[in-house]
């Protein structure tokens, strides 16, 4: 499974951002802003962004912890992170880029104020191994972040799904020339555990002494944070 995901990343790496873009019609930078908000970052600290992609989170977080901070941007997809180091170097800002699996980080425990993830934990083979792994890199007290799609309900919801089984694989395709990934997104985004579905995940991975929920955008998608014991 984690070699087609791989593969699968691989294929559109080149295209991912534009793509992000265009789907997402912008919304997604104000979802990563929300992240670093919740996370409780600040001035100097310490930040690990797995499955960092092309690090748009990673560069987020880079802003907020400023020159006296560490950004570490991770993913297993190295093609992924290839046009990480530029993008970082043309924002003038300082970040650090591994490949690493989110379900096995090489990473010393306690070693970051904050971990993240976004869309990511949806595509790992194991999410509550992930948020156990991501907990243990995590100083006591610090958090985990988690950005991931939710399924929103009512007519918004109707809209949301026509728009990401419908429009999504067709720009999507385009795009990238990978019409399969574009179905993948809504399909695993349709089924991943969203909300309090989540949080028990969360519960299940026995790393936090609290979590929430936060619904974006009428529940399209969701920050969790969680505190580490
Ligand atoms: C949809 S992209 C999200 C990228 C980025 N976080 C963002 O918000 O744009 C999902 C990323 O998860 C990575 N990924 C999936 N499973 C992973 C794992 N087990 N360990 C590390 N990265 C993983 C993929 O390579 C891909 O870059």
């Amino acid at each position: 499974m984690s070699t087609e995901v791989r593969q699968m990343f691989s294929s559109i790496a080149t295209r991912y951002d534009v793509t992000n873009e265009v789907l997402s019609l912008g919304i997604h930078r104000l979802w990563r802003r929300s992240a670093v908000k919740l996370s409780g970052a600040k001035e100097g600290s310490h930040v690990l962004d797995c499955a960092t992609g092309t690090g748009d989170l990673a560069l987020a977080f880079k802003r907020k912890v400023g020159s006296t901070g560490r950004v570490v941007g991770t993913d297993f997809c190295p093609e992924m992170l290839e046009s990480a180091p530029a993008k970082a170097a043309k924002a003038g800002l300082e970040v650090e880029f591994q490949v690493q699996d989110a379900m096995a980080l090489t990473l010393p425990d306690n070693s970051f104020d904050v971990a993240s993830i976004s869309f990511g934990i949806r595509n790992v083979d194991d999410p509550v191994k992930c948020l156990q792994e991501m907990a243990r890199v995590v100083r006591p007290g610090g958090r985990v972040v988690v950005l991931e799609f939710g399924q929103p309900t009512g007519p918004y919801g109707a809209l949301f799904r026509f728009y990401s089984k419908t429009v999504m694989p067709a720009i999507g395709g385009l795009l990238t020339g990978n019409r399969a990934a574009y179905q993948y997104l809504p399909r695993t985004a349709a089924a991943f555990p969203a909300g309090d579905r989540f949080l028990s995940l969360m519960d299940q991975a026995g790393a936090y002494s609290e979590r929430a929920a936060h619904p974006l955008l009428f529940g399209t998608a969701y920050v969790y944070v969680g505190t580490v014991r």
